[in-house]
């Protein structure tokens, strides 16, 4: 038996007169090869892929969101996101949708001082949006860095609490040549210093005396990365969120600030 000869339920009528704004898959895993300015890094995306649905249909065609992802291998930029969403709209016979793909974002660093290269991974969620035809680009950065407490360092006689720290920007691409790369740093110099996969003592060092001098509450931090991004190329508004993982609490300090796009 095949689907012809099978009710199709999917593309019945559904009489209740409600719209849906997005429904589809999530939580499915694929490979994924991530073009950052020509420079290839193979990853696994968790991606979402949802759609909007008429009121009067009573459900979408979810195979068909597993079928685009496996027709071939899955390339994506920054550039071709709106495009890959278009074309899921289409297959899907929608008028809008969203697809959103988390990954692993791996950047080679040196170490301060000793200059050993290793990875350091970031967590990104690209978001492409199309919604009466125009599409928009979605960004969701977590860039993790070391913070040091200035009260603590005030008043204490020596040392000072410090612990790791998350910094987490959410934007609107408004120019696909956007270097993930240089935003990330722009963001992780915001820290009390930043982080590095690979350390020899001489960089331990480094790191230790470097974020004793630069002492940051979460207030200084989500203050900074909204100086460094105000006016940033290519972004169209942000928010930033900073929590910091307290190594004397067994709770987070955490703030944010929003600043609207056009
Ligand atoms: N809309 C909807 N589909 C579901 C739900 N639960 C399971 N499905 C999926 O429905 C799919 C089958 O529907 P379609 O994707 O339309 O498959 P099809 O009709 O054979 O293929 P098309 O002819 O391309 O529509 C299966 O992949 C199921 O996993 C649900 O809650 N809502």
């Amino acid at each position: 038996m095949n689907s012809h000869d099978m009710p199709d339920v999917q593309s019945s009528h559904d009489a209740r007169d409600i719209a849906i704004d997005q429904v589809g898959i999530k939580a499915i895993r694929h490979p994924m090869t991530f073009l950052d300015h020509g420079k290839e890094q193979s990853t696994v995306a968790e991606c979402q892929l949802t759609v909007g649905l008429p009121a009067d249909k009573k459900g979408t065609h979810m195979s068909r969101f597993v079928a685009l992802l496996n027709e071939g291998p899955l390339r994506l930029s920054v550039d071709s996101l709106a495009d890959w969403t278009e074309a899921m709209i289409e297959r899907l016979e929608a008028h809008s949708g969203e697809a959103r793909f988390s990954f692993p974002y791996f950047i080679a660093k040196d170490a301060p001082v000793s200059g050993q290269g290793a990875m350091m991974d970031y967590d990104v969620t690209l978001i492409g949006r199309v919604e009466g035809g125009r599409p928009h680009i979605g960004l969701k950065l977590v860039i993790p860095v070391t913070s040091l407490c200035p009260c603590s360092k005030e008043i204490s006689a020596y040392g000072a609490h410090n612990q790791r720290s998350h910094i987490t920007v959410e934007t609107e691409i408004g120019d696909p040549a956007l270097s993930l790369r240089d935003l990330i740093t722009a963001v992780e110099d915001q820290g009390s210093c930043p982080l590095w996969g690979l350390l020899k003592r001489p960089d331990e060092k480094y790191i230790t005396e470097y974020a004793f001098d630069n002492p940051k509450f979460v207030e200084d931090m989500v203050r900074d990365v909204a100086n460094a991004l105000e006016g940033y190329p290519g972004l169209n508004g942000f928010s930033i969120s900073v929590e910091n993982f307290e190594s004397i609490h067994n709770h987070s300090a955490w703030a944010v600030i929003h600043r609207p796009g056009q």
